[in-house]
């Protein structure tokens, strides 16, 4: 499909690339700030229906009766029926979904035990969340978030949840979607955060005076967020599971413009590409993830490295969206450290978990260390602003050669590792591990072959 403004963009970008000044570490900055830009979350006030904000659930023990009640009137007295049909809010830890009220304190109620009128298809909060969750993604065209309904939550005087990210359920599920709708409370702002990034939800504030609108705020599943403490009346909300699928064929696709970032983001790149000096022998550029995925974990993990490439966000999917509309090859690699301690060791990008069980016992020191060079691509962690190659290949110039130049534009991170373990040797033999960090991969061709 053409996009609008193409053409303009492209001019754009040869200008950029073509202004002198412009030197390879300014667009290496460009690239990492478009990077820091990225949305982790996103919120809204919406005007609904009165007829929007009924509830019918379920209400006492064995003999139950269906009870009603919309949330435009419902009484002080209305809510804490609701409060007493719900459960404690129980919350997931490690593989339990366990009961802690130091934790969590709340009700809810599953969702086959209620039905609410509120539609986030109708009234397109959905659409309204998409772009932002979708930004940067090259494949935003062909996939749509689904959301599913997952509970209502009761949050009366009192009551908290404590920092935590949400339990992935299944995984294409890349977030949470949470309705807080219009009852009168005081307290209870939901907090995010995300590395360096943070920021409040005060869903009281923003509904105060307000009886027929909803407050909403969607965020990725590797989110922090906690709700603070209710301090009177009662806070209700209705909690969705996002899920990334692929879009109907049916469905139109819209004219998709990319955000300034995602602009910023290729402009630098293709200028990256556009300077001969930059990565002259070619190499890689290296992305630290930002965002935490099901990665395999070890060896005999049957998850592939290569099925995250469709499931990455935020900036992990800006970068590689762009990288693949530039023509970069973009790869998911684990980097392994090997260094002894010593200073003997190498940085190694492997396209999956090395296996080191069948070196068996490590008599060796250094058998699981050369298994793990072996098995991937040896690496030179350089400046690739600075014409270092040169003056290292007077010093050794064949291990250069044998080597792969990375720049890491933004820092490896340690949030998807992968462990391979070997018997090492010691006084006793004992388990010992290597580990790989998942990064992004971008690799340049040599100058010569590159296609501004
Ligand atoms: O109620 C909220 O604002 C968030 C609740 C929450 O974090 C959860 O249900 O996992
Ligand atoms: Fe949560």
């Amino acid at each position: 499909m053409r996009r609008p403004g193409r053409r303009s963009f492209r001019f754009l970008v040869t200008a950029l690339a073509t202004m002198p000044q412009e030197t390879a570490k300014d667009h290496l900055n460009v690239l990492r700030k478009s990077l820091e830009q990225s949305t982790q979350w996103t919120s809204g006030v919406l005007d609904v229906r009165g007829e929007d904000l009924t509830l019918f659930y379920n209400y006492g023990e064995g003999e139950r009766e269906a009870r009603s009640l919309n949330f435009e009137n419902a009484t002080n007295q209305h809510l804490e029926e609701l409060a007493t049909a719900c459960q404690p809010a129980t919350f997931g830890r490690g593989k339990e979904d366990v009961l802690d009220e130091n934790y969590r304190k709340a009700g809810k109620l599953d969702c086959t035990n209620f039905a609410a009128s509120l539609d986030v298809g109708t009234l397109q909060i959905v659409d309204a969340i998409s772009p932002d969750l979708l930004d940067g993604r090259g494949d935003a065209d062909n996939k749509i978030i689904r959301a599913e309904l997952y509970k209502l939550n009761v949050y009366g005087p009192g009551s908290f949840f404590k920092s935590h990210k949400d339990t992935p359920r299944g995984e294409e599920m890349i977030g949470s979607l949470v309705i807080v709708l219009p009852t009168k409370h005081d307290g209870g702002a939901l907090s995010l955060s995300h590395g360096k990034q943070a920021c409040t939800f005060d869903s009281a504030a923003d509904l105060a005076e307000k009886k027929t609108s909803i407050a909403y705020v969607a965020f990725f599943s590797d989110v922090m967020h906690a709700v603070e403490k209710v301090t009177s009346g009662y806070r209700v909300t209705l909690t969705y599971n996002l899920f990334l699928v692929d879009r109907p064929s049916s469905r139109l696709v819209p004219a998709r413009q990319p955000s300034t970032a995602e602009a910023a983001c290729e402009a630098a790149l293709r200028a990256l590409v556009a300077d001969p000096t930059f990565l002259r022998r070619g190499g890689i550029l290296g992305f630290g993830l930002m965002h935490q995925y099901p990665i395999p974990r070890g060896p005999k993990d049957p998850q592939t490295l290569n099925h995250v490439l469709s499931i990455l966000k935020g900036a992990d999917a800006r970068i590689y969206g762009v990288a693949s509309r530039v023509g970069l090859e973009a790869t998911l690699h684990l980097v392994y450290d090997t260094d002894d301690g010593e200073g003997y060791g190498r940085y190694v990008g492997a396209a999956e978990v090395v296996d080191l069980e069948p070196i068996g016992y490590d008599e060796y020191w250094g058998a699981a260390k050369e298994a793990i060079e072996k098995a991937g691509e040896t690496l030179w962690v350089c400046d690739a602003t600075e014409d270092l190659d040169d003056e290292d290949a007077w010093d050794d110039p064949e291990q250069l050669l044998e080597r792969t130049s990375l720049h890491w534009v933004t820092k490896l991170t340690k949030i998807n590792r992968a462990a391979s373990a070997y018997i090492a040797y010691g006084n006793e033999a004992s388990l010992d591990h290597y580990y790989g960090d998942a990064a992004l991969f971008v690799r340049f061709p040599e100058a010569a072959g590159r296609e501004p």
